[in-house]
C-alpha cells in the first residue's frame, strides 16, 4: 500500500522552506509527541544544512509522559535541544522562549566579543508537518507582542517578524513539510493521530490498528474508556462489537453499525478521551 497525498505541493513547499531558511538563524521543528519519528520531516536534515534546530514535541498532554521524557533524552543525547509542550500551558510556552533564547546565545556572545554592543535578535522559524500545532504555537508565542519589524533586503515577499522577546524574533508564517508516508505502519500512525485526512486510509484499518495497539501497549486505557478487561480472551472484532453496543452505534434491528464504531474509536483517540498514548519509542529504549 502506498499512500499518495498532496504530492503536488511537496516541491513547492520545500522551495518555500528553503527561501525562508535564508532569513533565519535557527529552526524550531515541531513534531507530535505521540509519534515523533512518523511526524518528522524526512527531508529536513538535508534542507537545513548547518542551520541549528531545536525540537518541540507538541501535544504532550495526549502522549505517554514517560515515553515523552525518553524522547527528550534521546534528542538531547544527539545534541539537539528538545522540550515537550502543551500549548495550553503558559509555562511550556515560556520554556520554548527560554530555549530559543539559548539557541542564539553563542552567536550573540561572539558578536559582543567582536565589539557589537547591541547584536541583532536571533531569528527563527517554525517548521512542521500539517496539523502538528504550528499556528497554535506561533499564536501563543506571539501573545500580544506582534510587531512588524519589516523585511530583509534581497527578499521579494515581505516577511513579518513577531518580536517574542528583545533578542528573539519569529517568522509569522511556518514552514510546512510533509511526513514520510511510504511505510504502511507509519501511515496508520499518522492517520491515528489525525495528520492524514480520513478519506486516505479506510477507517476500519485505522481503528483496528488503534485497538490492537492499545491492547498490546495500553490495556489500562481500554479498560477505562470501554470497560474491556479480559484482554487475553478478546479479539479486536469483539471489541468493536462491545464498543458499538455500549456506545449505541446501532442500526435497525439492533445490529452494530461498525462504520460508526470505527469513527468513535478514532475520535476518542484524537481527543483527550483516550490520552497518555504514544505510538513510537526511541530506538535505544
Ligand atoms: N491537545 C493538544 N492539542 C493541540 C496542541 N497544540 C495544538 N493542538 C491542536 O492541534 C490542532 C492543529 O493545530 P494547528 O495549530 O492548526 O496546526 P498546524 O500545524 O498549524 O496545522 P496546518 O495549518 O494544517 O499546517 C488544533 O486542533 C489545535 O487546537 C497541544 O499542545 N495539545
Amino acid at each position: 500500500m502506498t499512500i499518495q497525498w498532496f504530492p503536488g505541493h511537496m516541491a513547492k513547499a520545500r522551495r518555500e522552506v528553503e527561501e525562508k531558511l535564508k532569513l533565519v538563524d535557527f529552526v524550531i521543528e515541531l513534531v507530535d509527541a505521540r509519534a515523533p519519528e512518523a511526524s518528522q520531516n524526512p527531508m529536513l536534515r538535508k534542507v537545513l544544512g548547518n542551520k541549528p534546530k531545536m525540537v518541540v514535541l507538541m501535544k504532550k498532554d495526549l502522549a505517554d509522559k514517560s515515553v515523552t521524557d525518553a524522547w527528550i533524552r534521546y534528542y538531547e543525547e544527539q545534541g539537539t535541544p528538545a522540550l515537550a509542550v502543551n500549548a495550553d500551558e503558559k509555562g511550556d510556552v515560556q520554556r520554548v522562549i527560554q530555549r530559543a533564547h539559548d539557541m542564539h546565545a553563542a552567536k550573540r556572545e561572539r558578536w559582543k566579543r567582536k565589539g557589537l554592543q547591541n547584536p541583532p535578535p536571533g531569528r527563527a522559524m517554525i517548521i512542521g508537518i500539517p496539523n502538528v500545532g504550528k499556528s497554535t504555537l506561533i499564536n501563543r508565542l506571539a501573545s500580544k507582542k506582534i510587531a512588524k519589524t519589516g523585511d530583509r533586503p534581497g527578499v521579494t515577499t515581505q516577511q513579518q517578524w513577531i518580536k517574542v522577546k528583545k533578542d528573539f524574533e519569529l517568522l509569522d508564517t511556518p514552514g510546512i513539510l510533509w511526513p514520510k508516508f511510504e511505510d504502511p505502519q507509519v501511515g496508520l500512525v499518522l492517520a491515528a493521530i489525525g495528520t492524514i485526512k480520513d478519506q486516505i486510509l479506510p477507517m476500519e484499518e485505522v481503528a483496528t490498528f488503534i485497538l490492537s495497539y492499545l491492547k498490546e501497549h495500553y490495556p489500562a486505557q481500554l479498560s477505562e474508556r470501554y470497560g474491556i478487561d479480559n484482554l487475553a480472551d478478546i479479539e479486536v472484532i469483539e471489541m468493536f462489537t462491545h464498543i458499538g453496543r455500549i456506545r449505541g452505534a446501532l442500526e435497525g434491528g439492533g445490529m452494530i453499525n461498525y462504520e460508526k464504531t470505527y469513527e468513535i474509536v478514532i475520535r476518542d483517540l484524537r481527543s483527550k478521551r483516550i490520552a497518555n498514548v504514544t505510538f513510537e519509542k526511541p530506538a535505544a529504549e
